[in-house]
């Protein structure tokens, strides 16, 4: 059965190279490309089945609330999703217990790999940073792919029973360690020329690991976003990541 998609934020970056992949997908039927000043009553008069929504942080809840009161599922790509968030996602689902959302912060399955990589190296090593680079034009750092990284980082040393990492400066630039997330340090890199990189390096006496993934080409998420427009309506309430789709 053919499944009919809308594409919030139609007109980015991502949204133009989901519109191109999903009318391209076998099964999928491209029916409604909303963008900025655009009414969301169009995705309920074109009947779609499920939204992908590649927007940007702050208008992104609104739009998951919009469609999951509207019972369409929803494939999120947009950024920013902090566990407070997912929070807010699950409690917009209690009430539509039969819709889905699935919210990926990365859709690359290299980046994916890397993340899950990254959560197994976590308990080896004292020391674990974070350095996440991307294209200058991107709104927010740092990134969502570094945000759940740390995060995932810090549960494993949590579960590990590890402490905090030996990283104490006694005397430093405001900055010049980069930001804090979950105990982690995250460094956020915007350069012209990038699209959308990281790297995680892990240390402990004698040895570095470092898990690096480079997507050259908005093409590398576009898989996983078909994967996810294909699976969301048959895992109804939250799935964060494609992983559980692979
Ligand atoms: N999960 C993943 O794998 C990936 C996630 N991303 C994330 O996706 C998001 C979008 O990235 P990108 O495409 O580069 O950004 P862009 O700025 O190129 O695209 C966002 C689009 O959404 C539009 N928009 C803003 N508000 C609304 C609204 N309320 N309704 C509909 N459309 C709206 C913007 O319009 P206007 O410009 O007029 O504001 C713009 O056209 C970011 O959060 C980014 O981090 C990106 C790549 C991969
Ligand atoms: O804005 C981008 O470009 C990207 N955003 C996502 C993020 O914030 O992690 C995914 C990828 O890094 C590209």
């Amino acid at each position: 059965m053919t499944i009919r998609v809308g594409v919030l934020g139609a007109r980015g970056r991502m949204g133009q190279e989901v519109c191109r992949a999903v009318s391209a997908a076998d099964g999928l039927d491209l029916v409604a490309q909303i963008d900025q000043g655009d009414p969301l009553t169009a995705l309920t008069e074109a009947g779609a089945q499920v939204v992908v929504d590649f927007t940007n942080p702050d208008v992104v809840l609104d739009n998951v609330q919009w469609c999951v009161d509207q019972g369409i599922h929803v494939v999120v790509g947009t950024s920013g999703f902090t566990e407070e968030r997912l929070a807010q996602v699950r409690s917009l689902l209690a009430g539509k217990p039969e819709v889905g959302v699935l919210v990926a912060p990365n859709f690359a399955i290299g980046a994916v790999l890397m993340m899950e990589f990254a959560e197994r190296a976590a308990k080896y090593f004292d020391s674990a940073e974070i350095i996440e680079l991307h294209h200058p034009q991107k709104v927010d750092a740092p990134s969502g792919t570094a945000l759940r990284t740390a995060q995932l980082i810090a549960a494993a040393r949590a579960s590990a029973g590890l402490g905090e990492m030996p990283d104490a400066t006694k005397d430093e630039i405001d900055g010049a360690r980069g930001a804090t997330v979950d105990g982690v340090r995250v460094h956020s890199v915007r350069s012209r020329g990038l699209v959308a990189h990281q790297e995680i390096l892990f240390g402990t006496p004698g040895e570095t690991l470092t898990i690096r993934h480079d997507s050259f080409d908005r093409a590398s998420f576009m898989p996983g976003v078909v994967l996810a427009v294909r699976s969301v309506g048959s895992r109804p309430g939250l799935t964060v990541g494609i992983n559980p789709l692979l």
